[in-house]
């Protein structure tokens, strides 16, 4: 068991999602536009030496700025592999196999882009057929939240960036997560919701905790995706609910997360589910997605 391992930080179970979306509104800017006035006058300014030089200083600022962020992610990394907290367990298996019984733990991946619909179908699919819902996002942010988390100032860097934090964290506190669900009340069944991310975090989870079932996947365009986050932007209060976020997370969801699912679906792992419509319509489908894979709704 990897918990005498992981410092109080980590250890303390999350309890509830239901503080996901708090209240704040988050404002778009627009760029001033310059405005053109028609040529009325025949002068001519005389040509300054420098004019057709590149301008210097905001290409070194830039630089600067680049290389900032590049050492502070290394060096991130290299505190977290330093961390004996966060050792990556010894272990030849995964914790669980694969099934409800003792010793096991029936995961399905939830995926899809920023703002696909993964929070509210995950709330039917616990209504309906008793899994526990395990949002990494949400599990990320009450993290950060919590008073005296030696991750707290990372985490929040990298959410605002729209960047997937180093897989460390992340499969420490699902573990913790699933643990505790399991110690506390039996519950075997997991909806990790927006997870994995990157291609690493796959790999290691699968490897270390559980090989999941199988991964929902979310299918929608960029555009309603972006209409969907920037309405729930106005009451939301997270710091990614912006237009410029919202587009660091489109671009790290294509160039990072796409290649996960890509190599799922290579492996036949992944079940489609038309997300456009409305949230009855797209529930239709991940019930036939479930009905698919063998999974049934409990009864009442
Ligand atoms: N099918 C749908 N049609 C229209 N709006 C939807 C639909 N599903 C969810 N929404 C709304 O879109 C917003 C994003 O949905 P949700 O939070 O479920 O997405 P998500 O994939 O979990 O997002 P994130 O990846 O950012 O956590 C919410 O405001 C939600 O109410
Ligand atoms: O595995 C993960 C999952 C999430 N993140 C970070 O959290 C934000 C928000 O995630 P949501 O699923 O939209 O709630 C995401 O943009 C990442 O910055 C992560 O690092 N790793």
């Amino acid at each position: 068991m990897l918990l005498p391992l992981v410092p109080r930080v980590l250890r303390t179970p999350i309890k509830s999602t239901s503080t996901r979306y708090l209240s704040s509104t988050s404002k778009l800017r627009e760029a001033p536009r310059s405005q053109l006035k028609p040529a009325t006058s025949t002068y001519v300014p005389t040509r300054r030496n420098n004019q057709n030089q590149l301008p210097v200083y905001p290409l070194i600022a830039i630089f600067l700025l680049g290389s900032g962020s590049f050492y502070w992610i290394v060096k991130t990394r290299a505190a977290l592999k330093d961390n004996p907290a966060l050792q990556a367990p010894k272990r030849s298996k995964p914790l669980f196999s694969q099934g409800v019984g003792s010793g096991q733990a029936l995961v399905v991946f939830v995926l899809g882009g920023p703002g696909a619909g993964k929070g509210t179908q995950c709330a039917n699919i616990v209504r309906d057929y008793g899994f526990q819902h395990l949002s990494a996002g949400d599990l990320l942010r009450a993290e950060q939240d919590r008073e005296g988390s030696e991750f707290g100032d990372m985490i929040k860097t990298y959410i605002k960036e729209g960047q997937i934090v180093p897989m460390e964290v992340t499969i420490q506190l699902l573990e913790n997560a699933m643990t505790h669900a399991i110690e506390k009340d039996n519950k075997r069944k997991f909806l990790i919701d927006g997870f994995p991310r990157k291609m690493d975090q796959a790999i290691a989870f699968e490897e270390k905790v559980v090989p999941s079932k199988f991964t929902l996947f979310f299918d929608v365009s960029e555009e309603e995706m972006r209409k969907r986050l920037l309405k729930r932007g106005e009451t939301s209060g997270r710091s990614d609910d912006n237009e410029e976020s919202i587009t660091k997370r489109f671009r790290t969801f294509v160039e990072t997360s796409m290649p996960v699912v890509e190599m799922f679906e290579k492996e036949g792992r992944v079940v489609k589910v038309d997300a456009r419509k409305g949230p009855e319509e797209v529930y239709e489908g991940v019930k036939a997605a479930f009905g698919k894979e063998g999974i049934e709704m409990e009864k009442k």
